[in-house]
């Protein structure tokens, strides 16, 4: 058995394990790095990545079916299914290099393609190497969870790891699960010409206030996707070709192909985490809020230690470990101010806060702002000015917002900058955005806070109108 010592040993090499290796190497830190299976992680290889690429073909074939309101005549699109996963892989590829081992040992760091273990709690063993450093940070992610349903284990199925590996088209798809996974899979399947069929055991999008979530499925399913609410898949029968899926209340459905998107299992099968003193709660790792776990020499981040499961927040929490492992001085994770979008046509955003949330924690004193996206010009002039922003305020400052539109991922990361740095609505308003840009949205959105305070006031008009008295 090899030893070697190390200043940091990080176990996954996925969004959080290789942010922090990054930066702990560039900053003189002696870095080693363990990853068991794909460099990239889920998001590269899984997650994010492909399916942004696979939204993005399924984009591309509906833009050939939405030109006719623009006087483009309406084509049918030719979909070569494996050529959109061609399209997949080949932005996987180009991504790689970025999280590869070339680059990560380019950058010094020791990495090492093994699982690793804990054998107590200062020591990891990887293959045949044994780790001991001074603080270790567990980075393993999570996986698809699959649920005991009566049937599945004699179905074939998909999950997120095996579906962009599937080359013929699938004659109708059926999802279990209608959170965001599911969501962006039935939308970027059903333009690529599948049918598609969500199965939803509670409310679709559930996780984003439901105002904001309806919009996006009423777009969803005018589309043609059917989108089945309070159906708890309870039993799955059939085979290859021929599956059917029974709801607890007896409504069944039936399709061709088999897609489970339930959540996330957290990865800590593998670690031997009773060795090392860790524990967990609620299947997550647990941390404290400087992303400990109960061992003070090893932190954990990213899915596998946090409810809200995404590339950001695991990037967010590296930065947390850096500053805490390498430089001894204290760092906190906060969660008010962690944005997240889902990338469906149109998008559904939030950061903070949704309404419900803010008006049970801050009662009379919270203003909400809306503003509908039949008001901006820009999306009017591209035939897509339909969705709304809700801002939520306290005393001037924003406490959430949440988005359902066209680039509702891309306006939130106003809102998030506000959260982040504690700044009130009035940076909003004083920016000027250029015309017309479907930035404008967020200003309006902060004119909203300023319309009756001006427009309404009588006070304000007595001013006014005394001033224009008195001047020449
Ligand atoms: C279909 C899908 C779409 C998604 N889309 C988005 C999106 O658009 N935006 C977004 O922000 N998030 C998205 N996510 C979530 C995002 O992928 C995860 O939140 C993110 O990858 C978590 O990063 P992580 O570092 O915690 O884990 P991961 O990136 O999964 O990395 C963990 C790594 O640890 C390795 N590992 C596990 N156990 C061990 C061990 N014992 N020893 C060594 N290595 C080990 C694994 O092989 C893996 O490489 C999506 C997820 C899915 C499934
Ligand atoms: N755009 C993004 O950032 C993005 C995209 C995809 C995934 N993700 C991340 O991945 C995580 C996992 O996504 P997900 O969609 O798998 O999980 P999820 O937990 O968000 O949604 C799973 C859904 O499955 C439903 N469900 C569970 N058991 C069921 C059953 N037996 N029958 C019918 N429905 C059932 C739940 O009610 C829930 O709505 C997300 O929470 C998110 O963190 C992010």
């Amino acid at each position: 058995m090899k030893r070697i010592k190390t200043d940091l040993c990080i176990i996954g090499a996925g969004s959080g394990g290789l942010s922090i290796a990054a930066g702990a190497v560039q900053m003189g830190a002696d870095v080693v790095l363990l990853e068991g299976h794909k460099m990239g992680g889920d998001c590269l290889n899984y997650g994010c990545v492909p399916s942004k690429a696979l939204i993005a073909a399924g984009k591309a074939a509906h833009a050939l079916e939405a030109g006719e309101k623009y006087g483009v005549a309406k084509a049918v699109p030719q979909i070569d299914f494996a050529g959109a996963k061609a399209h997949v892989a080949d932005v996987i590829k180009t991504i790689e290099p970025h999280d590869s081992v070339e680059r990560f040992e380019g950058l010094g760091v020791n990495v090492i393609q093994e699982y690793g273990s804990f054998l107590s709690p200062k020591e990891v063993q990887a293959g045949d190497t044994v780790i001991t450093a001074r603080r270790f940070v567990i980075a393993t992610g999570s996986s698809p969870l699959v649920p005991p349903i009566p049937g599945l284990e004699d179905v074939p199925y998909d999950t997120n790891e095996t579906i962009f590996e599937q080359l013929e088209r699938l004659d109708h798809l059926l999802i279990i699960g209608g959170g965001p996974i599911g969501m962006e899979m039935a939308q970027a399947h059903r333009r690529l010409g599948c049918q598609v069929t969500v199965i939803e055991g509670a409310k679709a999008l559930g996780k984003d206030d439901p105002e904001m979530a309806a919009i996006v499925l009423e777009n969803l399913r005018a589309e043609g996707i059917e989108i089945a609410e309070d159906a708890l898949a309870a039993e799955i029968r059939g085979k290859a070709g021929a599956i059917e899926i029974e709801a607890q209340d007896g409504r069944i459905f039936k399709g061709t192909h088999l897609l489970m998107a339930v959540g996330r299992k957290p990865n800590i099968d593998k670690l031997n985490l009773e060795k090392a003193g860790i524990s967990t709660e609620r299947g997550l790792i647990k941390v404290d809020a400087g992303l400990r776990t109960d061992n003070r020499k090893v932190y954990a981040v990213g899915d596998v230690a946090s409810p809200l499961q995404f590339t950001h927040v695991a990037g967010y929490h590296a930065g947390i470990v850096i500053r805490s492992a390498l430089t001894a001085m204290p760092a906190k994770a906060r969660t008010d101010h962690l944005p997240w979008a889902t990338y469906t046509d149109p998008e559904l955003a939030q950061v903070g806060l949704t309404e419900a949330q803010a008006r049970e924690k801050h009662g009379e004193k919270l203003e909400v702002l809306r503003f509908d996206f039949s008001g901006n010009d820009r999306l009017i002039a591209e035939g897509k000015a339909k969705g709304l922003i809700k801002v939520m305020v306290v005393k001037g400052k924003p406490v959430g917002a949440s988005i359902a539109g066209p680039q509702a991922g891309e306006l939130i990361n106003t809102w998030a900058l506000l959260i982040a740095n504690g700044l009130k609505i009035g940076a909003v308003a004083a920016m000027v955005a250029p015309y017309p840009t479907v930035a404008e949205i967020n200003k309006r959105a902060a004119g909203v806070y300023y319309t009756p305070r001006l427009f309404d006031s009588t006070l304000v008009k007595r001013v006014v109108g005394m001033i224009q008295k008195w001047i020449p």
